[in-house]
């Protein structure tokens, strides 16, 4: 059995902690039988090989009478980069309790035990559901809700540096001025209608106008900037993807290769990925 889960990008710009996109970059976990321990195979550096593993650490909280599994993990989502990794982890952690314990968890089920988990659906809800979702918390549930996918290119520009999301939440404000709240809230809000109703330039407006989030995490990421005033050249938008360091474009296919260019004419040289919406979230290939 194969469990394949898509990385994502959140926030898109004002959505903090509440939208986010599958894109196609994943994770898989094959499940290769029993085993006497734990035995988890991945090529991903530090991280753990036996049940401390995050992806076996989820699956017990799910189903804590699961026996030990010989898994092979691999992924060419980076991890500590903002696009969802331990995301993807979480959610693939899900799943697997829910084949191997036979749990028949709906969606909206594995929606709520990740959103819980992380305590923001943004990430685990495209992961679980494909394409783009909005959702948050309310009367302790969460709920999401899946928009119209973007027609455009997403750049990742991804830099060599790592930025852990629990670093790059210590840099923002514990409180905000009423007012500002009220207007960057206001902004999000016009933002959600503009991607329902496909105006995109209206989204590309929106998106480079948070007020929540990326003014705090600037200052750690300084290519944000360098990129978003490239992007604007062709009439593209970009956004801290998750907590960063990974800088999103949304582009115009037809563009792409010409701003890539610009990008590296800029000396911007990390690695950069062309992704698309994925629209299908977590896959479980029983073969
Ligand atoms: N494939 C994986 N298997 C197990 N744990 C993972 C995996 N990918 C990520 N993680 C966990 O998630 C952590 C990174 O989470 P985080 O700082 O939120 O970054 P990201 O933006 O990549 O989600 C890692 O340190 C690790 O504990
Ligand atoms: N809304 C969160 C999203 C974190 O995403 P990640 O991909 O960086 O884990 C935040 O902005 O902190």
């Amino acid at each position: 059995m194969k469990i394949k889960v898509p990385a994502s990008s959140a926030n898109l710009g004002p959505g903090f902690d509440s939208i986010g996109l599958a894109v196609s970059l994943y994770l898989n976990v094959t499940v290769k039988g029993s085993a006497k321990k734990w035995q988890v195979d991945h090529q991903l550096g530090d991280l753990p090989h036996d049940e401390d593993n995050m992806i076996v650490q989820i699956a017990f909280q799910v189903a804590p009478q699961l026996s030990p599994q010989h898994l092979e993990v691999s992924s060419d989502i980076p991890v500590t980069h903002g696009l969802g990794s331990s995301s993807s982890a979480i959610v693939a952690g899900i799943e697997l309790a829910n084949q191997l314990a036979n749990l028949k968890l709906t969606k909206a089920a594995k929606v709520e035990i990740a959103s819980q988990i992380e305590g923001h659906p943004d990430n685990v809800a495209p992961a679980i559901l494909g394409g783009l979702v909005v959702g948050t918390n309310v009367a302790q549930h969460f709920d999401a809700v899946e928009a119209p996918l973007p027609p455009y290119d997403f750049v990742a520009y991804i830099p060599t540096y790592c930025l852990a999301t629990k670093k790059a939440r210590a840099v923002l404000p514990r409180q905000l001025d009423y007012h500002a709240a009220t207007h960057a809230s206001a902004v999000a809000n016009t933002l959600v209608a503009a991607l329902f109703k496909q105006n995109y330039s209206l989204v590309k407006e929106l998106m480079e106008a948070d007020d929540f989030h990326e003014q705090y995490r600037a200052q750690l990421v300084p290519e944000l900037m360098t990129i978003r005033q490239l992007g604007h050249i062709y009439d593209a938008a970009t956004y801290l993807s998750g907590a960063g360091p990974t800088i999103m474009t949304m582009i115009t296919p037809e563009k792409t290769a010409a701003f890539i260019e610009a990008l590296r004419k800029n000396g911007l040289s990390d690695r950069i990925e062309v992704l698309h919406p994925d629209r299908n979230g977590v896959v479980v290939d029983d073969q």
